[in-house]
């Protein structure tokens, strides 16, 4: 048996606590933090990974880029068993104070993304699990680490000539951050009860196009590793506490 089509898992592989990140190799760097660590398989943009945090069973699974492929990966998921999922991402921020490798917590999203359309009209809300949020933002809080709590606008247009334009307007409107999965996830964990939340490291500040802040990702590479080391560790204390 092969399992699901995409992420080739089957009922029962699967923890019910789940960290979700959009590259592959970042399944790598969080499974790091987890005891026990095993690959469970890899398949285009899908990479898992069972392991135990504090006595926890906990998976790692990649979903790729943008709506459509994180829809698929949490629709399987779940049928293999996930029911609470994190998704600890990267963005580009929307507002000036945001500082690279800052953190940003999902309260809402904005669901400018195709995916999720597919499942309900856009006037259907895209809200984070409460119970998640608290617990990411008491784990930063404890610690001390600059985070914004808020909402993000997911879109399916990375490249589009009018991007500078588009992120203005979110930006007046006091939305945080840019991602390309969070509003699907949030939308589609709805629908199907299961609870998500998403916790997103800053790699493009605000003003820069998100083309040349993914380049400044490579330059100023330590500090946004931290920031994706810290949401790791916050995802695993939420989905842990
Ligand atoms: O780093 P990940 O989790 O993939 O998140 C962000 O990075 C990708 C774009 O470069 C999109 O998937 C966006 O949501
Ligand atoms: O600006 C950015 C950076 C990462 N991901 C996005 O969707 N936008």
């Amino acid at each position: 048996m092969t399992g699901q089509p995409h992420i080739l898992l089957q009922p029962g592989q699967v923890s019910e606590r789940v960290i979700l990140c959009g590259d592959p190799a970042r399944v790598t760097r969080i499974a790091s933090l987890l005891a026990d660590a095993k690959p469970l398989a890899s398949n285009r943009e899908f990479t898992s990974v069972n392991g135990q945090f504090q006595g926890h069973p906990i998976a790692v699974c990649s979903t790729g880029i943008g709506a459509p492929s994180a829809i698929i990966a949490l629709e399987e998921l779940i049928k293999c068993g996930g029911r609470q999922f994190i998704r600890v991402g990267s963005a580009g921020a929307l507002q000036p104070q945001i500082a690279l490798g800052d953190l940003i917590v999902a309260e809402a999203a904005v669901r400018d993304d195709g995916g999720s359309a597919s499942y309900a009209p856009v006037a259907y809300p895209a809200l984070a699990n409460r119970l998640l949020v608290n617990g990411l933002s008491d784990y930063l809080q404890q610690y001390l680490q600059r985070h914004h709590l808020g909402i993000v606008r997911s879109h399916d247009s990375f490249y589009t000539d009018q991007e500078l334009a588009i992120c203005r307007q979110w930006h007046k409107l006091g939305v945080l951050a840019a991602d390309m999965e969070t509003a699907a996830l949030f939308t589609v964990g709805r629908l199907r009860d299961v609870a998500v939340a998403s916790v997103l490291n800053n790699v493009v500040l605000y003003g820069e196009h998100a083309a040349d802040g993914i380049n400044d990702y490579v330059a100023a590479e330590t500090i946004m590793m931290q920031g994706e080391q810290l949401a790791a560790r916050a995802a695993l204390a939420a989905l842990c506490q």
